[in-house]
């Protein structure tokens, strides 16, 4: 079984994007949330796109954006994928797949066997599920170093493809990956030394751990 595919979050600036390219990250996050300490700047997105291009998968973080903000990111970033990590019903998962002719990643967020059920609405509407933990209310809905109960997606065999995020760090995305059996790992907080600033040593000791680990 080949290593999982891997999504290094919240890349801001040349030096992250260089040290995930390096690093053989499979996709780059830029998040398109300004709550987030990660918010890429539509102008930061035009360098920072135009520096990935063809080396490495640009994924566009959004939660619940409308039209316009989704339209003005993937022309200036040249996105390669749409992660939608608000409330974004199925229907507007397969609208925006239709829109902008771009594979759709919704983000789950897990706290019981009935969120993972619930992934299942998005057949035919996203391209992938990616599971990730529950934050508490009032803070971002993501990218808080958070994890859940691996055990609930262990081996996933549902229609859609599918990846693991939430508080994955190198010291546990081995075991994260020996549990659940995940095609496709994504982490942000666990390679950062504070939050919104990459770490190079961590995104290289991350991909490297996970090409070694190997599922159960
Ligand atoms: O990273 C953010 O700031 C963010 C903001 C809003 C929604 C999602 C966000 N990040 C995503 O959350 C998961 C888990 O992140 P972490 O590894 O626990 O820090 C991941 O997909 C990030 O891309």
């Amino acid at each position: 079984m080949s290593s999982p595919a891997i999504k290094i979050c919240g890349i801001n600036t040349p030096a992250s994007l260089d040290a995930a390219i390096k690093a053989r990250a499979d996709h780059v996050g830029f998040v398109f949330f300004p709550k987030s300490p990660r918010h890429v700047a539509l102008a930061d997105a035009v360098a920072l796109g135009a520096r990935a291009d063809g080396r490495i998968g640009k994924v566009g973080l959004f939660v619940d954006a409308d039209d316009a903000v989704l339209g003005e990111a993937v022309r200036t970033a040249k996105l390669t994928a749409l992660q939608l990590h608000g409330a974004e019903t199925p229907e507007r998962a397969a609208q925006l797949r239709a829109r902008f002719g771009l594979p759709v990643w919704k983000a789950i967020s897990v706290t019981g066997p009935h969120d993972v059920a619930r992934a299942l609405t998005y057949t035919g509407a996203a391209d992938l599920i990616l599971f990730d933990a529950k934050t508490p209310a009032g803070t971002l809905p993501g990218g808080m170093g958070l994890s859940f109960d691996w055990s609930l997606i262990a081996h996933w065999k549902g229609p859609l493809a599918w990846g693991l995020a939430g508080g994955l760090t190198p010291g546990n995305v081995a075991e994260a990956i020996r549990l659940t059996g995940t095609p496709l790992v994504d982490t942000s907080s666990g390679v950062e030394s504070a939050p919104g600033v990459k770490d190079e040593a961590l995104i290289a000791s991350f991909c490297n751990t996970v090409r070694a680990a190997s599922p159960s």
